[in-house]
């Protein structure tokens, strides 16, 4: 058959294939549609179909990502093609064959992350395209392999863990020890970044990897380039066999390099030795924690990783918007400065109990996560036919099993429509303003920048405590802060994790009698 097809004159040939795809494309998006039907649903706003209008829009949203425009790019899905039926929802299905739904609707994300939880996960794709970097972790794995992650990994983030402050006074004070002298400027989110790298890597190994130090170590570097590669991979999802991936090996391999002495140091403890560490506060680390339940040197590597990538960027990028909306806000400033003196005075280290205390420090922190949330866009695909529910009076949206669903905390906590009438008590939501959380607290599923359900972020409260206890003490030193770049010029970069695209650039100015704010 196939000699027969080969041994075709070039120009049949060509024919045959064209033809073949011309009647494959339909003839899948016909059984699609089949299939949506049966399942008693519909599909949301289709916007391409076929391979020709599908290259279209993932080169589209792959130029938008690169020029740091992808917010832009998914809130007009919704503002140029949404219907009144659809209006938050749309999706394409470039080979007929895997949808990719965009949403930016709170009952889908509902339903993705905690209604119908087993019926969504990472899925395959996504496995496969994360795995060379974060292999079978918490991040990458379903099912049991995935709740087997989080049983290993949710006792090092107890509430009685985290309330031992000595690793954010540890670091927080190297990173006090960077800051040029008063007036001066400096780029805080450089060294945001590099603090949180030293805190979770000393968290993960009792070693960090001292960036604060030494900020051309190679770990950093490789570290920020296969966080940027995998974003690639993410959004040309179908395409990614294409991506050049040199880079992100190398870099992977280096990540490597840095943490196997660790693993191999703790495999070398006897059990006894691991469980007599663990009744130490101070020696007692992740690693050590994780080799308890397994002596499998990959497991651990797989788990490490994926710690480091949500410990790390998350906590300095929500840092680094903090300081640049305060550095707009000086009144702001004042209100959480006096705040903070009124609770820890101008030199004692906070408590974790004094953290929890300061409201409109938590308000602060909170605002900053919905105007910019760590992790902007996210997906989840449908491990079996399932459903997303439509708008009241409207059938649901059928889903697929394999289809990709795509939500934005970004654009969904934006959303003007979500939001109280602006009012004296309730600033334009596109406004930073912590006051809002004094009257407001965002419906269930609105504010997700932590997601929700059963897979909400383990480290949120280890993140919160290390935010607020970096802002105690710079608010603590310094009485004013003041932009130093364009401040309107800044824009959000969107790779894994949202940080501002021109850095932080700001100056300092310590306060002379202590507690004058
Ligand atoms: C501002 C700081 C942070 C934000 C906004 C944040 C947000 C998130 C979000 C949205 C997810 C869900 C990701 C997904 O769907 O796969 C997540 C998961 C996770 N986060 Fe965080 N995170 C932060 C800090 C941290 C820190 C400091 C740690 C640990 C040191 C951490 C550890 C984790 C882990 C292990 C998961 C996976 C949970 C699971 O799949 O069961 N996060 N985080």
């Amino acid at each position: 058959m196939f000699e027969l097809i080969f041994s075709l004159p070039q120009p049949y040939l060509w024919a045959l294939i064209l033809g073949s795809l011309i009647i494959y494309f339909p003839t899948r998006k016909a059984y699609a549609d089949y299939r949506i039907r049966k399942l008693g649903g519909v599909r949301s706003v289709l916007l391409a179909s076929n391979p020709i209008t599908g290259l279209a829009f993932f080169g589209d949203a792959a130029y938008k990502q690169m020029n740091d425009r992808l917010l832009d790019f998914y809130d007009g899905l919704f503002s140029k093609h949404g219907t009144p039926e659809c209006p938050n929802c749309v999706e394409i299905a470039s080979f007929g064959i895997v949808r990719f739904i965009m949403t930016r609707e709170p009952e889908h994300v509902k339903t993705v992350l905690t209604t119908k939880f087993g019926e969504y996960g990472k899925g395959h794709q996504f496995h496969e395209s994360w795995s060379p970097f974060l292999g079978d972790s918490i991040f990458t794995t379903d099912g049991q392999l995935w709740s087997e992650s989080r049983a290993l990994i949710r006792p090092m983030f107890i509430r009685d863990r985290v309330r031992d402050l000595d690793i954010f006074d540890k670091w927080t004070t190297a990173l006090m020890n960077k800051l040029p002298p008063s007036g001066q400027m400096v780029d805080m989110m450089d060294l945001f970044y590099r603090m949180t790298l030293d805190v979770t890597t000393d968290f993960l190994l009792g070693y960090s990897v001292g960036s604060l130090d030494n900020p051309t170590h190679e770990f950093v570097d490789a570290f920020q380039e296969v966080q940027r590669i995998q974003m690639l991979l993410t959004i040309l999802s179908p395409f990614r066999a294409f991506v050049p991936k040199y880079r992100y090996k190398r870099g992977i391999r280096i990540l490597e390099r840095f943490i196997e002495p660790y693993i191999a140091r703790t495999l070398a403890l006897t059990p006894e030795e691991l469980e007599k560490l663990s009744k130490s506060d101070k020696d007692f680390t992740f690693l050590h924690n994780i080799a308890r339940s397994t002596r499998d040197a990959k497991v651990i590597r797989d788990q490490l990783m994926a710690v480091l990538i949500a410990g790390r960027d998350t906590t300095a990028a929500t840092l680094s918007w903090t300081i640049y909306e305060l550095a707009n806000y000086p009144a702001i400033f004042r209100k959480l400065r006096n705040e903070i003196l009124a609770t820890v005075g101008t030199s004692r280290a906070p408590t974790y109990e004094d953290l929890k205390s300061m409201t409109y420090l938590t308000h602060t922190l909170n605002e900053t996560l919905r105007l910019y949330p760590a992790v902007p866009y996210n997906l989840r695909a449908a491990l079996q036919d399932t459903s997303l529910p439509g708008r009241p009076g409207q059938p649901n949206i059928a889903v697929l099993k394999g289809d990709v669903v795509v939500y934005s905390a970004l654009s969904m906590q934006r959303r003007r429509d979500l939001c109280p009438e602006v009012s004296d008590k309730f600033a334009d939501p596109a406004v930073f303003d912590p006051d809002r959380w004094d009257y407001w607290t965002p419906k269930a599923w609105n504010y997700v920048p932590f997601n929700g359900g059963p897979r909400i972020c383990v480290g949120q409260n280890f993140a919160m405590t290390e935010m607020a206890f970096t802002l105690v003490r710079l608010l603590q030193k310094y009485h004013r802060l003041e932009y130093r770049g364009d401040w309107n010029a800044q824009y959000h970069r969107a790779e894994i994790v949202g940080a501002p695209g021109h850095g932080v650039p700001v100056a300092f100015y310590e306060a002379e009698y202590g507690d004058v704010a």
